[in-house]
């Protein structure tokens, strides 16, 4: 792999809650323009392992490389600067409830980049409009919005800083399955018009299918496999397979608690 061209790169990361090992020593690159799907059971890591590339959480152990520059334990400045290169689309929209869409979508732009009102609300229509949003729907508020348009509203909000790497945390849970794909399509269409790289976590594998080029599966703290998405199908681990195919039956035991 060519170093110049790996814009996310980490190595043996670990983090514990406690006694509970969640990432345990994960090595994981992904290049320029590529979009990696982390798959893998509940409570299996994935939001962690996020966190950790963010910088919200600090591993124990290990190093987040982006661009090359080391994020573990990075002062606030650098940190700050970092993050602008950021954009994240949240588990269920986290839009502002109190803010009309076009506010929500103008958030970024005018806190971050101090862009003025008219010219963010601009920038917010006109990524609204690349979600297939007609600008009406600006002047509206969250509630009024039905779910797969509250995740456009979302998607427009993650796109409008224009930002190098995007981040989607479940992007398609709660919708319908044509409107997951809708959603799915417009991902794909947002990150390669910004030429940016991708990483998502998701359960859903009609959605991994769709926005990655590569996947990586977590199990009990490791990337147990990571691949090409072409090449899923033929991956030969049992613990892939099961997870693909939703099987109770294989490797993988999901905790159950009797009550
Ligand atoms: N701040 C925290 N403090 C303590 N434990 C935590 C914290 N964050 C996560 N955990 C634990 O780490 C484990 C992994 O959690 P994580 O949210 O990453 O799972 P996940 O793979 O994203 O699951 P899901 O698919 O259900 O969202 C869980 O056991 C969780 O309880």
């Amino acid at each position: 792999m060519n170093a110049a061209l790996t814009k996310i790169s980490l190595k043996g990361v670990r983090k514990s809650f406690g006694p509970k090992k969640v990432l345990d020593g994960i090595d994981v690159e992904v290049d320029a323009g590529q979009s990696l799907v982390i798959i893998g059971g509940s409570g299996s890591g994935k939001s962690v392992l996020l966190k950790c590339i963010l910088g919200l959480l600090r591993p124990e152990a290990g190093s987040v490389r982006i661009d090359g520059e080391e994020t573990v334990g990075i002062n606030g400045t650098d940190r700050a600067r970092v993050m602008k290169k950021f954009g994240m689309l949240f588990q269920g929209g986290a839009l502002f409830d109190s803010l009309r869409v076009w506010q929500n979508v103008a958030f970024g732009p005018i806190q971050a980049d101090g862009v003025p009102a008219p010219k963010a609300k601009e920038i917010a229509l006109a990524k609204l409009g690349a979600v297939g949003l007609p600008p009406e729907v600006g002047e509206l508020y969250p509630a009024e919005l039905s779910g797969g348009m509250q995740k456009r509203v979302s998607l427009a909000r993650a796109i409008a800083r224009e930002p190098e790497i995007i981040f989607f945390d479940e992007p398609t849970t709660g919708l319908d399955p044509i409107m997951a794909d809708v959603i799915n399509d417009l991902i794909v269409k947002c990150v390669r018009d910004l030429g940016a790289t991708a990483i998502s976590i998701t359960h859903d594998m009609a959605s991994a299918r769709k926005i990655s080029d590569r996947v990586a599966m977590i199990y009990e703290g490791k990337l147990i496999w990571q691949g090409a998405t072409a090449e899923i199908d033929q991956s030969n681990d049992p613990y892939v397979d099961q997870f693909i195919h939703g099987r109770a039956e294989g490797p993988i035991k999901m905790q159950v608690r009797k009550l």
